[in-house]
C-alpha cells in the first residue's frame, strides 16, 4: 500500500504512481492531507509507504512535511527521494472569464507573478487536484485551478495555458517514506543520501562551525542545509542536513553525537531517478 495526498490528479499521485513501479506495488491509498499519510503510516502494520512533497525548487521546503518528519521520529524514517518536474496548468472553462483561482498554497505560490498579473482571487485549498474537482463542481466560467494535465483529463476540463510557473524549471522533491526498520532492498548503483536533524548544545560562536567542520574531517558532501524554528523560543533552532551518505556513517554519527543535544537520524535512503 502507498499512502499519498490525494485526490487522483495530485501531483503527489503522479509521484506514488512512479513510486509504484519502482517498489511493485500496486495499491495507491489517496489522503486527504499530508498530515493523514503519516498517521495512516503509524498505524500500519505491513510494509506499507507513503509519498510526501519534501522540497521545491521555486519554493523552498514544504515545512509540514519537515515539521512531520520530527513529530512522528519514533515511529517513521525516509526510504527514498524522487525529483519530479511540475508543469502547471491553468484548467478551467474559459480563461478571460476567470476572476477567482482555487490551487493547492504551494502551486499558488509557484505561480504568485502569474496570478497577479491576471489580479485573480486566490482560494488555498487542500490539493491541486482537489481544485480540479471544485472547479468542476462549481460548474461556472468565472473559477479556474492551478493543476497538472493529468487532473484536469481525470475531471473532465480544459487545460486553458501550460507551463504558467513564474519560473520554466519547477521540481518538486518527493521522499518515500515508512515504518522505521522496513527492509527495503536498494540497488548497488545510484547515489544514497541521509538526513539527519541536529539540535546545538547551546548558542555560542562556532557551534554551528564545529559540525560543519566535522563534515568537512570525514570529506562528506552536503547537499542541503536548512533551519527550521525549534518552536521552543523565538531565534532558537535546529538544522536539518542531507548528505552523501559514506561508507563510515556510524563513525561520522558518532563524532557528530559529542557535539549535540541530539541528532534524529531520518533515514540513508537511494535517490531513484524516473526510468
Ligand atoms: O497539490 C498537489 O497536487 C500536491 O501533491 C502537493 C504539492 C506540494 O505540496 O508541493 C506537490 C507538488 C507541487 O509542488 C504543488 C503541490
Amino acid at each position: 500500500m502507498i499512502y499519498c495526498l490525494g485526490p487522483k490528479g495530485s501531483y503527489s499521485e503522479i509521484a506514488a504512481k512512479l513510486f509504484s513501479k519502482i517498489l511493485g506495488e500496486n495499491t495507491i491509498v489517496c489522503c486527504n492531507s499530508i498530515y493523514d499519510v503519516f498517521q495512516q503510516l503509524e498505524n500500519s502494520k505491513n510494509n506499507s509507504y507513503g509519498v510526501v512533497p519534501s522540497e521545491n525548487s521555486i519554493e523552498g521546503s514544504v515545512s509540514l512535511t519537515q515539521d512531520l518528519l520530527l513529530e512522528f521520529y519514533d515511529k517513521i524514517r525516509i526510504y527514498g527521494e524522487l525529483d519530479i518536474n511540475i508543469n502547471h496548468c491553468l484548467v478551467g472553462y474559459n480563461k478571460e472569464k476567470i476572476k477567482k483561482i482555487y490551487s493547492h498554497p504551494q502551486a499558488l505560490a509557484q505561480c504568485r507573478n502569474y496570478i497577479k498579473k491576471h489580479e485573480w482571487v486566490t482560494v488555498p485549498v487542500s490539493s491541486t487536484a482537489e481544485a480540479v474537482k471544485l472547479v468542476k463542481s462549481i460548474g461556472r466560467e468565472e473559477v479556474g485551478a492551478i493543476a497538472s494535465k493529468e487532473a484536469a483529463k481525470l475531471y473532465n476540463l480544459k487545460v486553458l495555458e501550460e507551463g504558467i510557473q513564474d519560473y520554466r524549471n519547477n521540481t518538486t522533491r518527493f521522499i518515500l517514506i515508512g515504518r522505521k526498520g522496513l527492509k527495503l532492498e536498494l540497488k548497488e548503483d545510484g547515489i544514497k543520501k541521509s538526513t539527519v536533524i541536529v539540535k546545538l548544545i547551546e548558542d555560542r560562536p562556532g557551534a554551528l562551525y564545529e559540525i560543519l567542520k566535522i563534515f568537512n574531517d570525514f570529506n562528506v558532501n552536503l547537499t542541503r542545509i536548512e533551519s527550521r524554528p525549534s518552536k521552543e523560543e523565538l531565534g532558537n533552532y535546529i538544522f536539518y542536513i542531507d548528505y552523501i551518505t559514506p561508507e563510515n556513517e556510524e563513525d561520522l554519527i558518532e563524532a557528530l553525537k559529542g557535539h549535540v543535544a541530539y541528532i534524529k537520524h531520518l533515514g540513508s535512503y537511494r535517490v531513484f531517478s524516473r526510468n
